[in-house]
Parts: C-alpha cells; structure tokens; sequence
C-alpha cells in the first residue's frame, strides 16, 4: 500500500504498540537548551538515573544568551538557566556549545547546520518549534520538560499516532514573494487550528523549488497552524545540503544513506487524512497586523474591518487584536509606520536571509526613527555573512550587527521592544507581550522587514526592488 513519509518514519520507530495506548518511540536525536532543561536533569538526579545515550543528545544556548558584550549576563535567572546547562551537560556527559562556542546558535539553525538533523529520523527538543527540523524529511516536534527527562532516561517517548496532512502549494511563487509568505498565507487562509492532532506534509512544485533554507523557515511554522509537525519529503536539494556536513557519513557510506533517504519520500498515491491547498500566485509579500500568525494580509491590502467577518467571535477578536496594536480598521497596511526592526530568529535568520535583506538595502540608509537589528542564528551564519562583507552591508545602512541567539524574538534577554511600540520581525510569533511587555509585533520576510527599515513604515519590497533594478 502507498505510504506517506510521516507513516514510514512513524512505523520504523515504534518499539511497542498496544491497542487503544500511544506507541512508544524511538527517539534518533535530542536537542536540548537553556531553558525547558532545568527540571529535567534534577529529575534525573533526583531518580539516581544517568542519560540513556548522551551521544544521541547535542544542547546549545539561545534564548538566554545576550547579543552583544559576551559573555555578561545581566539577568540572574538567565544567569543561572545558562551555568546550570554547563554543568547538567558536564555531569551527563553531553556535547555543549556554549555561549562562546563557534558552533553555538539557535537550536533549529545548527541542528541543520551540523548535519545532525538527518532524513528518516525522530528529533524533538524542548521548544515547540523543533519542526524545523522536518523540513529535512524528519519526524521533528517539540515536548515538555517532563518529556525532556523521560527522552534522556529512555531515549523513547510514548505518543498518539497523528494524523497525516497534506498541504499543497501549487505553481510558481511570484518575483518578490518568499517562503516566510508562503507560510504566513497558508496560517492567513486556514487559521492557527487547522493542523490540530495532525502532522503536515508540505507538498507542490513552489515546495520543491525551494532550498534546504526556505524549507526551513516553512517547517518552523508548522505549529503556528497548530499541527504537532510539519515535514517535506527529501529529494536531491536535501541530500546537497547534507553531503559534507560534520555528522553526516562520508563516501560510499553517505551515497547509501542518501539511496534510502530519498525512499523515505512519500509513495505516489499515498492518501492524507486532511489535505488542504493554496496556489502560489496567490501569495503577495505578507505583513501580520494582529495578535496571532494568522492574523495577516497582502502587504497591497488594508488593515481588515469587523465588516470583513460572519461571525461574532471574529469581529471581537479583531477589535481586540487593533486594539493592543493601536491600529485602525481599513488603513493601508504601507500606512503604518514601524519604530523596530529585528531581522533573526529560527525562522529567518540563516545566510540566505541575511542575503536577502541586504540585497534590499544596498546602500541605502536606516530611516531616522527606525532603530535596527540583526541577529545571526548562529556563530556559524555570522562567519559566513562576514566573510562576504554582509556585516558591512547592513553596518553602513545604519543597523546594528549582533552576536547570535533568540534575541528580540521572545525578549527572554536584554533584547526588547518598549511598550506601545512596533517591531517589523522577522520571527514567527506576533502575541500580546511576545518581544516585550506591551510590544507590538509584525511579522514578515527579511526582505520586507529591510524595506521597512528603510522607509520607516511598512513597504512592498517588490517596488523597491524594482526601484533598485
Ligand atoms: C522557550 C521555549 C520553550 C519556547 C518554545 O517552546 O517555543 C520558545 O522557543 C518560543 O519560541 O516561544
Ligand atoms: S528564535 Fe524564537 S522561536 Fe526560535 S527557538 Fe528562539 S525563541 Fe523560540
């Protein structure tokens, strides 16, 4: 029978089933951070337990980390989350890079980056945006901590089945339009329930032009349209990105690896519980000017009015979502002028979005009320941003140039927008509070997130490309 990836991966991983129970998991390679850690090792402790297979583990420091003066940390909990991951990781023995370490960043960027995030295999990490990781045609989804101490003790986890979804994107994205819109459409159209109990499948000719890197920033949003996972099944473009990498295997070893990843892809035929589409020529540049990703539109439409919506629960959350981000119904979204902009996160912030914002800015300057930001995802993206001169590009605009991590993204750090002022971001969460207490958040691609750096208000990237041309 035809088989999807999300089956094939699933059933090469039970190692017990019961009727009516959850299975239980093998779990292939378990990332871990400063923050959903903690508890997780004390338990351990605590039961006299070691970790099952520290070689399966890798952690890094992220949310914490400051962006710029390393290594003082300010903020006595980050402190403390940061010296306890040192010392769990020391004491169980597993691979850390630390805050000063060249292959330290963001967890979903140098899991890939590593070549540790591999076709075929299970991954989670204590984050909930671990289904990053799937667009390498990986089971990949984020667990709790209590989750975190059963994977380090057993190296298993007990799960439900999800059920499988197919989100097809069909054609040829359009010039200007970007993975980060494409996903940011898809949340707009069917909603941050859609993907309940499901893990999604991303297919169609827009998905299988793009790179490893737009993948990506596609499987990283997964759960902003609240599916347990989000994968696309590898082809050539993936076993690419992979062949070379460090913990990827060499020679003959790796040309059999990449045979029996590429049969992982989903069988001709195979059927999907729940299969939703979009065509790509719909997708404009997409802007958020709401409290929620899916609370978005076409960068050439207006902010929505309760008019725009059937029933009653909409038109509320609308007046409250304006309300938090001091916007009035039916303005112009180009209208709306920004004070932030932060271009990072795990979403976006990996060489070719770097390269793409400054593509945008080419000589031009930061607008005078826009104070700017760019966060590498890792040691390893900033090297190679530098080595071509990016750090100049983006310097002699007028924005800042920072040391890696979360940063701006979630404020866990001394990286926050004020109260009542607005964030053109590139990052996947837009909620109340989300980069500082009384921040306003809109999401968007690197590139359009340059733009607006540029004019100070929101800006469809495609005129000031062609402006540029
Ligand atoms: C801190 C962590 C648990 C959290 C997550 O799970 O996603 C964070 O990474 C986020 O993006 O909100
Ligand atoms: S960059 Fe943002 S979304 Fe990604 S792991 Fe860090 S806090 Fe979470």
């Amino acid at each position: 029978m035809a088989k999807t990836i999300i089956e094939k991966i699933w059933d090469q991983h039970v190692v017990y089933e019961e009727q009516g129970k959850p299975d239980l998991l093998y779990i292939d390679l378990h990332l871990l951070h400063e923050v959903t850690s903690p508890q997780a090792f004390e338990g351990l402790r605590l039961a006299g337990r070691k970790v099952r297979r520290p070689d399966l583990c890798f952690a890094t420091m992220d949310h914490n980390v400051p962006t710029r003066n390393l290594p003082t940390i300010n903020d006595p909990i980050a402190k403390k989350q940061i010296t306890t991951l040192e010392k769990n990781c020391e004491e169980f023995g597993i691979e850390l890079a630390h805050m000063e370490h060249p292959d330290q960043g963001i967890v979903h960027i140098i899991g890939p980056e590593l070549g540790l995030t591999q076709p075929g295999k299970t991954i989670v990490c204590g984050d909930s945006h671990t289904s990053t990781h799937g667009a390498f045609g990986a089971i990949a989804f984020g667990i709790g901590t209590s989750e975190v101490e059963h994977v380090l003790s057993t190296q298993t986890l007990w799960q439900s089945k999800p059920k499988t979804m197919e989100i097809r994107i069909n054609g040829k994205l359009g010039f200007g339009v970007t993975a980060k819109d494409v996903i940011l459409a898809i949340i707009s159209k069917f909603g941050i329930d859609v993907g309940t109990g499901h893990i999604a499948e991303y297919t169609g000719e827009a998905i299988r032009s793009m790179t490893m890197e737009e993948r990506m920033t596609i499987c990283n949003m997964s759960i902003e349209a609240g599916a347990k996972a989000g994968l696309i099944s590898p082809d050539e473009t993936t076993i690419e990105y992979l062949r070379g990498r460090r913990h990827v295997p060499e020679g003959e070893a790796f040309e059999e690896a990449a045979e029996q990843w590429l049969s992982l892809a989903s069988d001709e035929g195979a059927s999907y519980d729940t299969v939703l589409e979009i065509n790509a020529d719909e997708i404009e540049p997409f802007v958020t000017w709401g409290t929620n990703p899916s609370m978005g539109s076409g960068i050439s439409a207006q902010v929505p009015s309760a008019e725009d919506f059937e029933n009653e629960s909409d038109k509320e959350a609308l007046k409250k979502a304006l309300a938090y981000m001091g916007l009035e119904e039916g303005t112009p979204l180009t209208k709306i002028e920004i004070q932030h902009v932060f271009i990072g996160s795990c979403t976006n912030a990996r060489l070719s979005d770097l390269r793409a914002a400054a593509e945008v800015i080419d000589g031009q300057k930061v607008h005078p009320n826009v104070t700017a930001i760019v966060v590498p995802g890792s040691r390893t993206v900033k090297r190679q941003a530098e080595e071509e001169g990016l750090d100049k590009i983006f310097l002699e605009s007028g924005f800042e140039w920072r040391e890696s991590g979360c940063s701006m993204c979630l404020a866990m750090n001394d990286d926050v927008v004020p109260a009542g002022e607005r964030c053109a971001s590139t990052s996947n969460r837009n909620f109340e509070g989300r980069q500082g207490a009384g921040s306003r958040t809109h999401l968007m691609s690197p590139a359009m997130a340059a733009a607006a750096a540029i004019s100070g208000r929101f800006t469809d990237v495609r005129e000031m490309k062609l402006a540029h041309a």
